[in-house]
């Protein structure tokens, strides 16, 4: 049996759908959505044959006349504020989204948001203080509209961009400004490239590579005075998180035991062009002056080892048998790659950086563990037992890694070492003219 399906026509338009209609069409120039939201009202209120008083209706269509001026007027006043400059840096902004516009499409999954408010880049140059004898590291040039200023200021600029089309378009540009001998251009990717010496760092740089890039800086082998990075303001609020809140994690862990992070300000998503999903915030990273005595191969593994599971406490995480067994797996087979010659000097915290965003989704299954791990049940028990005993011992047992300062973790950490537990194997005793040390020294 089949069901007919036949259209019946519609009750006789009301005096109100008529209206409704009108009040359609008038949002015909707006976004899809409001359109949307009127041709539903439309068919509802007529179904329902639903009339509306008429001083309804009229505020009705006043509202929406008042919604359409108010978003032309933000539209206006925002293309105004981002030209709002002196004369120079209107023609130089001018010249290079003429040139973007002629030869460039610009590449999301290489970060390619150009920042164009003159306020916001003179901005980021007065606050990293450059000196006119310093040589600056910039990470991503694009088109130079911070280069340029850099120029002014720096006695060198080192300019890193892996986009070649970039790098014309700001050879173009410095050479018309006369500045080019100051400038020297790496056309590679800034996490493979090696970086010459500089005393400071100051970048626009693509959020892709945030967390790698900052780890290799204040890890690396450079030292340097600051970083001003301009980064996406989530990321730049987990850089400054301080224990106990919610954004606190590993990397902020990792950075504040080597330097300090120093907040300057938000910059909207409307002073970039194209215009970004995200928001954004100027950080200034300083080499902290003092660093703690630490092997940083252990300290790495060891906040690998608790941050994975940051809102755990210490004896939960170090009683799951698959990451004790993981823990010990690493511990010996660093020990072996000891033989192989990590040391800070070669060893690559920005690779093992990017791993470990990675890895903080998914562990090693249980199955590669015991594989690789080739160890007896009784050495993986007793060495988790005297990890357990150690906590107990000195009242760690309760605490969560996500509210346990630096100084704490260390101490833990110290603790853990003279109770004959390593996280990374080529720190043992017989190792220790391997010891890590620190790029980052104040200057
Ligand atoms: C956010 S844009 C900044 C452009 C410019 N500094 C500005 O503020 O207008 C990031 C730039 O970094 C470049 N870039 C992306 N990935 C890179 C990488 N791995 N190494 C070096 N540069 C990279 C992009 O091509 C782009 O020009």
């Amino acid at each position: 049996m089949c069901t007919r399906f036949t259209w019946q026509s519609p009750p006789a338009a009301s005096h109100f759908t008529f209206n409704f209609r009108f009040v359609f069409f008038l949002y015909f120039d707006c976004q899809w959505r409001w359109k949307f939201f009127a041709f539903s009202m439309n068919v509802l209120l007529k179904n329902q044959q639903l009339t509306i008083p008429k001083s309804i209706q009229f505020y009705l269509i006043q509202s929406i006349f008042h919604l359409n001026s108010l978003r032309q007027f933000r539209r206006t006043a925002v293309h105004r504020r981002a030209r709002r400059t002196n004369s120079e840096d209107d023609e130089n902004n001018r010249n290079a989204e003429s040139d973007l516009e002629r030869n460039l499409y610009l590449h999301k999954s290489k970060g390619q948001h150009l920042l164009t408010n003159p306020r916001v880049l003179d901005k980021i140059v007065r606050i990293s203080r450059i000196q006119p004898d310093d040589t600056v590291l910039e990470i991503g040039p694009g088109t130079g509209n911070l280069t340029l200023r850099l120029l002014e200021v720096a006695k060198k600029v080192v300019a890193v961009e892996i986009d070649k089309r970039m790098l014309e378009i700001l050879r173009k540009r410095v050479s018309e400004s006369g500045r080019q001998d100051k400038l020297d251009l790496l056309c590679e990717d800034a996490l493979k490239a090696k970086f010459p010496q500089f005393d400071l760092v100051v970048a626009n740089i693509p959020y892709g590579i945030s967390s790698p890039l900052v780890t290799k800086l204040v890890y690396g082998a450079n030292p340097f005075r600051s970083i001003t990075f301009l980064l996406q303001k989530e990321f730049a609020r987990r850089l400054l998180a301080d224990p106990g809140d919610s954004e606190y994690n590993r990397l902020a862990v990792n950075v504040k035991l080597m330097a300090e992070v120093e907040f300057v300000m938000d910059v909207s998503k409307r002073d970039f062009l194209p215009c970004p999903k995200v928001d954004s915030s100027v950080v200034i990273i300083r080499p902290k002056a003092e660093i703690p005595t630490v092997n940083l191969h252990e300290w790495w593994a060891f906040t690998r080892a608790c941050f994975s599971n940051k809102n755990k406490t210490m004896a939960a995480i170090f009683k799951q048998k698959k990451k004790v067994m993981e823990l010990f797996r690493l511990s010996k087979m660093s020990g072996s790659n000891g033989e192989h010659g990590i040391t800070s000097r070669n060893y690559d915290f920005a690779a093992a950086a990017a791993d470990d965003d990675e890895a903080e989704e998914g562990e090693t299954s249980h199955e590669q563990s015991c594989r690789a791990c080739s160890c007896s049940e009784m050495d993986m028990c007793s060495y988790m037992e005297r990890i357990n005993e150690v906590l107990k011992a000195n009242g760690f047992e309760g605490k969560r890694p996500s509210k346990l300062s630096n100084e704490e973790l260390l101490n833990l950490l110290s603790l853990l070492n003279q109770a004959g537990i390593h996280f990374h194997g080529q720190t043992r005793p017989q190792n220790a003219e391997n010891e890590a040390r620190p790029a980052a020294v104040r200057r």
